[in-house]
C-alpha cells in the first residue's frame, strides 16, 4: 500500500526512513515544495535499502499530487519548525496556509486517504484539516501524544534506572509545552505503579522534562527533533496500514469524549485500517480532569486565530 509523506524535511524524511526501514508499505512519495528536494532524498534513501534490506519504493515530487494518487495513508510534515526560544503555536501564521493547500492537494487525488497531521502547532492543524478537507473525522489524525509517549518513558526510565522496555505510559491532552497531560497514575513499571518507585520530587522532574522534551531539544538542536517524530509516525502508519489496532493516543476530534466537542485534542484510541476505530474512555483523576480541560481551553484560544 502506498504512503504520501508531505515535506521531505527533517521530519519528512525521517518518517519516510523510518516507514521503509520496516518494510511494511509498498511505496512512499515524498512531496516537497523545494525543486529537486524531495526528489533528492528519495534516491537517497533508496540508496540505502539494499544496505539497510528493505523492498519499499521510495519516490520524491516537487509539488506533482497526480504521484501521490490511490495513497492509502497521507503524512502532513510540511511547513516551519521553531526555533530555541519560541512556542509552537507562533509557527500558526504560517503553516495554517500550507496545511490547509496541502490537505486539498491530498483529498483530490486521494478521496479515501487517511490524514496524519504532524505541522505545529498540531493540535489547531489536525482540527483545521477537519474544518476545511471534507474527511470524515475517523480519517484526520494528530501525531503528538505517540511521541510525547515516548518521551515520558525515556524519562520514567532514565528516573528508575531501568530499560526503557521494562516502563509503560501515556501522555494525553495538548502537543504543547504546557497542555501535555503525562498520566503518572497510570505509569508502571512491569505492572507495577511508578508511584512505588520515584517520589514526588523524581515523579514532577519526569512530568516537567517529558512536557519540555520539544523544546530541550530545540534548545540543543537549534531547530525542532526529527529521529523521534518519524519513529513515531511510522508506528501509526504501520498500525493503519497492517490493521494492529494499536491503541495509541492521538490528537482526535472530540464530540463529547472527556467533556470536550469540537476541538482536536491528545486521547487514546484504536488505530487500524479505518484510521481512529474507536476513542477509548479512561478513567482519570480529577487533577488529571482538571488538566485536560485547562490545556483545552489553551488549544480552544490558538484555534481561534484560524480563518476558517
Ligand atoms: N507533531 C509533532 O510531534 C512534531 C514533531 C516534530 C516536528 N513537527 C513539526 O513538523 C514540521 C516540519 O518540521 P521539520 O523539522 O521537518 O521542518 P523542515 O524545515 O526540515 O521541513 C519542512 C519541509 O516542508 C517543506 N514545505 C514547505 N511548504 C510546503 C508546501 N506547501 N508543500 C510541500 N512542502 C512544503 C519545506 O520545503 C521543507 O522541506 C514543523 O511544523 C514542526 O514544528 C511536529
Ligand atoms: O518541539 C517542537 O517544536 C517539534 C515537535 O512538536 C516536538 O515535540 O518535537
Amino acid at each position: 500500500m502506498k504512503v504520501t509523506v508531505v515535506g521531505a524535511g527533517a521530519v519528512g524524511a525521517s518518517c519516510a526512513e523510518y516507514i521503509a526501514m520496516k518494510n511494511f508499505a509498498s511505496e512512499v512519495v515524498l512531496v516537497d515544495i523545494k525543486e529537486g528536494f524531495a526528489e533528492g532524498k528519495a534516491m537517497d534513501l533508496m540508496q540505502t535499502a539494499s544496505l539497510n534490506g528493505f523492498d519499499t519504493k521510495i519516490t520524491g515530487t516537487t509539488g506533482d499530487y497526480s504521484k501521490t494518487a490511490g495513497s492509502k495513508v497521507a503524512v502532513i510534515t510540511s511547513g516551519i519548525p521553531r526555533k530555541p526560544g519560541m512556542t509552537r503555536e507562533e509557527l500558526i501564521g504560517i503553516n495554517a496556509g500550507i496545511v490547509k493547500e496541502v490537505a486539498a492537494n491530498l483529498v483530490k487525488h486521494s478521496p479515501e486517504v487517511i490524514i496524519i497531521v504532524v505541522s505545529n502547532p498540531m493540535d489547531t492543524m489536525a482540527y483545521l484539516v477537519h474544518k476545511t478537507s471534507g474527511l470524515p473525522k475517523n480519517k484526520i489524525i494528530g501525531m503528538g501524544g505517540a511521541l510525547d509517549s515516548a518521551r515520558f518513558k525515556y524519562r520514567l526510565a532514565e528516573a528508575l534506572e531501568c530499560p526503557i522496555s521494562d516502563v509503560d505510559g501515556m501522555v494525553i491532552a495538548a502537543h504543547s509545552d504546557t497542555g501535555m497531560l503525562p498520566l503518572v497514575s497510570k505509569a508502571t513499571r512491569n505492572g507495577v505503579p511508578v508511584t512505588e518507585f520515584l517520589n514526588d520530587e523524581q515523579i514532577a522532574f519526569v512530568t516537567e522534562e517529558t512536557k519540555v522534551g520539544g523544546a530541550t531539544l530545540t534548545k540543543l538542536l537549534g531547530t525542532s527533533a526529527w529521529y523521534a517524530p518519524g519513529a513515531a509516525v511510522s508506528v501509526m502508519v504501520q498500525s493503519i496500514l497492517c490493521d494492529q489496532k494499536k491503541m495509541i493516543p492521538c490528537s482526535l476530534l472530540l464530540d463529547g469524549e472527556y467533556g470536550q466537542s469540537d476541538i482536536c485534542l491528545g486521547v487514546p484510541a484504536i488505530i487500524g485500517a479505518n484510521g481512529v476505530e474507536k476513542i477509548v474512555d479512561i478513567t482519570l483523576t480529577d487533577a488529571e480532569k482538571e488538566k485536560f480541560a485547562t490545556a483545552a481551553k489553551a488549544v480552544r484560544e490558538v484555534n481561534g486565530d484560524l480563518k476558517v
